[in-house]
């Protein structure tokens, strides 16, 4: 399509997985439109913050797996655009030693033969100093885990999109979609055509699913982002190689805890729990429940002594959870030329490389060149509501 307000692809949302995949079609001389519903940039969806984990260490194989190809692309990334994108830390893993969780990510990064180092009770706190390992607790570190410098590589990857001639629209709500053989969007200030549309709406994937006639089984919950102080200033610095951390399961928490050394904030270490109180994407900040933040306390009191057990700064950020924690990467079942990509259940942004070219493969019609089965819409079943 050549005329003005026609291309050949629409992506709806410029969080991390829609500007990956509105690069990736550019990069493949496709006309491709970003729609954004705020001014870029924003804090109001998934993707802000300065800060994200990478890791190889997972609990499933293809995750692992996906992480290789993740890793050469962000690579690739930070050459093209000469910028830094990712630092390595390593990612310090704990949990109870006998617990199938734990034991999960730990084999699965030795069957990988990913680069691991396993740690005792006896030689932990040589290696990481201001943690306690709660008896019966185990310990690895996944070496070449490290932290995503998350708003700017959000900068650079719709940067590098405008440079090969793709076009960001922000501040434009879409508002209704017509589907058809060719896609009519309609926005807040106009009204768009392509031969095929990409739906990477974050929090808001179900209110625009819902002009489609199709609602996903998606929970969207808020995340307290929660900042501790250092007692002494560096302690747990990243430039003094202090880790990124998970907790497994623990005392205190059914969910992963997971932590960052300190780095974006002066003397300020972030730590979250992996989960939160389900919200409206647009009242989110009517969601007050802080029973997450009163978790995050009882650990850092119990294992991380070097902070003062109370968050200096609370930010806020939305998880979209699917019922098994795996991301939605397939095409509407009813109309083949509109890809969703969706349900990235707080564990998506290290992954934004790849599922861009997987989502802009299957808006082409191509074959997914990785395996897509643990993502399909049709795992749900039952719980996929359709009025088609
Ligand atoms: C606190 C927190 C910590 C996390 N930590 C990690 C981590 O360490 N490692 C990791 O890999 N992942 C992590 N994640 C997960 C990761 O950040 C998300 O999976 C990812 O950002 C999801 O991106 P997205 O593009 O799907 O959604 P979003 O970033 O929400 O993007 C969707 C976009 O669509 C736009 N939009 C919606 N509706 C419309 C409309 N009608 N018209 C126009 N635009 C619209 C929205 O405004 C938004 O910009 C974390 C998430 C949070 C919240
Ligand atoms: O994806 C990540 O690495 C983080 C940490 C673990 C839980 C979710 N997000």
């Amino acid at each position: 399509m050549s005329a003005e307000g026609e291309y050949d692809c629409i992506v709806i949302g410029a969080g991390v997985q829609g500007s990956f995949t509105a690069y990736q079609l550019a990069k493949k001389n496709q006309k491709t439109l970003l729609l954004e519903q705020f001014l870029l940039p924003h804090s109001r969806g998934s993707s802000h913050g300065q800060t994200r984990i990478i890791r190889r260490a997972y609990d499933q194989d293809f995750y692992t797996h996906m992480m290789e190809e993740c890793y050469e692309l962000w690579a690739q990334l930070e050459r093209e655009a000469g910028v830094k994108l990712y630092r390595q830390t390593g990612l310090l893993v704990m949990g109870p030693e006998n617990s199938e969780s734990y034991q999960q990510f730990k084999v699965t990064l030795q069957r990988n033969k990913t680069p691991m180092v396993v740690l005792t009770h006896d030689n932990f706190s040589q290696h990481i100093p201001n943690v306690n390992l709660a008896p019966g607790d185990g310990a690895f570190v996944d070496i070449s885990a490290g932290v995503l410098f998350a708003d700017r590589a959000l900068r650079t990857v719709q940067g590098q999109f405008q440079k090969l001639g793709g076009v960001i629209r922000d501040n434009e709500t879409v508002t209704n979609i017509k589907p058809g053989p060719v896609v009519t969007v309609s926005t807040s200030a106009g009204v768009y055509r392509a031969k095929s549309l990409v739906i990477t709406a974050g929090p808001w994937t179900n209110k625009l699913l819902a002009h489609t006639g199709l609602q996903l089984p998606l929970e969207v919950v808020k995340i307290n982002v929660c900042y501790w102080k250092e007692k002494v200033l560096g302690s747990y610095n990243v430039k003094r190689r202090f880790p990124c951390f998970l907790l497994t399961e623990g005392e205190e928490a059914k969910e992963h805890i997971y932590g960052l050394p300190s780095n974006e904030y002066p003397g300020l270490v972030k730590i979250c729990y992996h989960m939160g109180s389900e919200t409206d994407p647009d009242q989110r900040d009517k969601q007050t429940d802080r029973s997450d933040i009163e978790i995050l306390g009882r650990y850092v009191t119990r294992c991380l002594p070097g902070l003062v057990p109370e968050p200096a700064v609370v930010e806020s950020c939305m998880y979209t959870l699917t019922p098994d924690r795996h991301f939605v990467l397939d095409c509407h079942p009813a109309y083949i030329n509109i890809v969703i990509g969706a349900g990235f259940s707080g564990h998506g942004f290290k992954f934004g490389p790849v599922i861009g070219k997987l989502l802009c493969e299957l808006s082409l019609g191509e074959m997914p060149s990785n395996d897509l089965s643990p993502f399909r819409i049709r795992r749900f079943h039952a719980k996929t509501k359709s009025a088609l």
